[in-house]
């Protein structure tokens, strides 16, 4: 796909380009997804950060998304902390991120994706995250994301953009053809330093 889309384009445009993408993904084979959960996770298990133990935010992935399972359960294996995301019971499309080993409880969120059950003494704030694995519809060649449309890694990544969490590295996992040349932009799109994927470590640091 290489299409151009002006700045600021209409909603209306937008929810089309997320349906036509979320299509694209939804094509894919199960040895296809698999492949491309391999790839990325020798991807990830090689960033230099993650040379020594570290704070992971990852994500639990659903549906046609890049699976994350075998990568969550490496990264542990590793002797890594990971947290996943779970939805703020009181703020309204905030997320937060809850540290999980074999002791966690799950539930279904509202969306149907599996959380932990919310415990406060599990709440890993995002200061205290190395990485934070960030799922996404699209992306393109200048990190600009899509998401699922509610703004909860939006929100999330203000924060970062802003400078709160210095210690806080983005990084967005993508198939290949979650690859636009150019996503509409608006004012509270905050894009990738890095998107991974299976063929590619996308770097916009500059
Ligand atoms: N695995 C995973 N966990 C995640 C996210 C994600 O994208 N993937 N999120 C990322 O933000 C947050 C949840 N946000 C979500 C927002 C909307 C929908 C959703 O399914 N919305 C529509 C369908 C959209 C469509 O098909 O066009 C629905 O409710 O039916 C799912 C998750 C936090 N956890
Ligand atoms: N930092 C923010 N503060 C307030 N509202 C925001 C912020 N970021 C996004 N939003 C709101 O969230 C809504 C969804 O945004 P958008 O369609 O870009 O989500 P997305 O990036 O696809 O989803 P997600 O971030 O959950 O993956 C928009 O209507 C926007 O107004």
């Amino acid at each position: 796909m290489n299409r151009q889309f002006t700045q600021n384009s209409s909603q209306p445009e937008r929810q089309q380009l997320r349906r036509e993408l979320l299509a694209a993904r939804k094509q894919l084979s199960a040895a296809e997804r698999e492949q491309a959960a391999g790839a990325i996770e020798e991807r990830v298990l090689a960033l230099a950060e993650l040379q020594q133990p570290c704070s992971i935010g990852s994500y639990y992935s659903v549906r046609a998304e890049l699976p994350t399972h075998a990568l969550n359960q490496e990264l542990q294996h590793h002797g890594h902390q990971l947290a996943l995301p779970v939805l703020h019971p009181i703020v309204h499309h905030h997320l937060l991120m809850l540290h999980i080993d074999e002791h966690s409880e799950w539930r279904h969120n509202d969306y149907g994706i599996p959380e932990p059950k919310l415990q406060c003494q599990r709440v890993v704030p995002l200061q205290q995250l190395n990485l934070l694995l960030v799922p996404l519809v699209g992306f393109d060649a200048q990190g600009n994301r899509m998401g699922m449309g509610g703004g909860f890694y939006d929100r999330t990544l203000a924060g970062w953009r802003a400078g709160l969490y210095p210690n806080l590295q983005p990084v967005g996992l993508a198939y290949d053809c979650q690859f636009v040349e150019r996503l509409p932009s608006e004012a509270w799109d905050v894009p990738l330093p890095r998107v991974i994927t299976p063929t590619k470590v996308w770097d916009f640091r500059g």
